[in-house]
């Protein structure tokens, strides 16, 4: 069950070893990333089959779903089911269609005009995670924005499943996003199948997904090995709450639990103004917690997480701040009061009646998120992610004798002759 810290008891290096999660001190899991890597490197389609033997228990005897077979696969779901997907599509559509915005022509000095245009990054790999449970959620989360954005060649590679296939889910959401194949290849070597390319799969100029600790070793490996870039490190899940005495811990164990199941390394954490609060969260997770199917997952998760009790929510947000959560839930009535103080974190969920599940499928905001404190400085994906910000600019006759002797000076300063004559030669005499 939770342990439970008193925030007042804690110095700053119990702090940093607090908000510390999913560490690799042998760096075990970074070496088996690196041979997974190499050997996709060396031997391709063929390594990506020998890892769906060994990893998903599956013996492929291709690597890929076309659009015809996917559109098969997908008839098997109930309409009620198409239409929960269709309105999580609707309304991630509309939210992230809302970020496409044209920046206006700047003049910074008369006849000296800039501006940034968006362009597409052309070639872009989605890794939709498929390891212990599939999540078309994240198909739609990654594919939507890939769309509006323009992006012209999309892959997306994800574990195949028991039944040699991907799940009828996945297939849908990849009918609703015009998607032509989907690879088997879970884990470490999509990845790396994407970074490098293989006989089948082609390399793309970003990657873009979340998943386990050889999903997100793997991506921070290529981004710095390779010319292919990555959204962010998106690991395992998380939450922390913000409670107050106003919480119905009824809920908050409810939001504890639903990141929790996500895996035995996810964390959810609570910070709470009220001792009772604490124990009464503590009581309902006990209640709640033998009631899942997947009990054993989220027991190991809660046991790997924590409460902290503080004396006010102004030093609840405090450590919200140093702990970066990929989620924050503001479970209080006075939410307006600290919005403004949240420095670090992904996604936020305000109030006792917003779950973070409501993030996670069908509101409209992202549910691909920084892990791992990296929220103190990446944004989860939205359509900029998909995109690059050209910047421009037009210098007019008059612009030119405007901001040529500027330059000419500071050219000068700097001993780049060349790049003064550049100008000078220019200049109206
Ligand atoms: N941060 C976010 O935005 C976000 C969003 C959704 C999900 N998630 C997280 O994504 C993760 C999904 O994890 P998952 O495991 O279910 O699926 P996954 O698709 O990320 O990983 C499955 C793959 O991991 C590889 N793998 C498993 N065990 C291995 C081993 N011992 N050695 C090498 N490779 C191995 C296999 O190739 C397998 O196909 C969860 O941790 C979840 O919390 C994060
Ligand atoms: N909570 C996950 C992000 O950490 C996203 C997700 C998908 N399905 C359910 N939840
Ligand atoms: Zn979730």
């Amino acid at each position: 069950m939770l342990r439970i810290y008193n925030y007042q008891d804690l110095n700053t290096d119990d702090l940093q070893q607090l908000v510390q999660r999913n560490v690799d001190p042998a760096n075990e899991i970074r070496s088996i990333v690196e041979t997974i890597i190499d050997t996709v490197r060396e031997h391709g389609d063929n390594a990506l089959l020998d890892y769906a033997h060994k990893f998903d228990k599956v013996k492929l005897d291709k690597l890929y779903l076309d659009k015809a077979e996917l559109s098969e696969l997908a008839n098997a779901l109930q309409p009620e089911q198409k239409e929960a997907l269709k309105t999580a599509y609707n309304n991630i559509y509309k939210f992230h269609k809302a970020q496409l915005v044209k920046e206006d022509k700047i003049e910074t000095m008369p006849g000296v005009t800039c501006w940034r245009e968006l362009r597409p990054i052309e070639k872009v790999g989605l890794y939709i995670p498929g390891g212990s449970a599939v999540l078309p959620s994240t198909f739609l989360m990654l594919g939507i924005p890939a769309r509006i954005a323009g992006c012209k060649e999309i892959v997306v590679c994800s574990p195949p499943q028991k039944s040699g296939k991907v799940n009828a889910f996945i297939a849908y959401v990849a009918e609703l996003l015009d998607i032509d194949r989907i690879y088997f290849a879970g884990g470490a070597q999509a990845i790396a199948a994407m970074a490098y390319g293989t006989e089948s799969i082609a390399k793309v100029d970003k990657i873009f997904g979340p998943g386990n600790q050889f999903v997100t070793k793997a991506k921070t490996i290529i981004q710095s090995t390779t010319t292919t870039a990555i959204d962010m490190p998106a690991g395992p899940s998380e939450v922390l709450v913000i409670a107050d005495e106003t919480a119905n811990p009824i809920f908050v164990a409810a939001d504890l639990l639903a990141q929790a199941e996500h895996g035995s390394d996810s964390q959810a954490v609570l910070v709470t103004t009220s001792e009772q609060m604490a124990e009464a969260v503590i009581a309902e997770l006990a209640k709640q917690l033998p009631t899942l199917p997947r009990a054993e997952i989220a027991g190991q998760a809660i046991a790997n997480s924590y409460a902290v009790i503080v004396n006010s929510l102004n030093q609840a947000m405090q450590f919200s701040n140093l702990y970066a959560p990929e989620h924050l839930i503001l479970a209080t009535e006075s939410w307006e009061q600290i919005t403004g103080d949240i420095i670090n974190a992904g996604s936020v969920f305000l109030g006792n009646l917003t779950p973070e599940s409501v993030g996670d499928y069908a509101s409209g905001t992202n549910h691909t998120l920084p892990t791992s404190t990296y929220a103190r400085a990446y944004s989860g994906v939205s359509v900029d992610s998909f995109v690059k910000k050209i910047t421009f600019q037009h210098i007019s006759p008059q612009g030119i004798n405007n901001i040529g002797p500027t330059v000419e000076i500071l050219a000068e300063l700097e001993g780049l002759h060349a790049h003064k004559n550049a100008v000078t030669v220019r200049l109206q005499k």
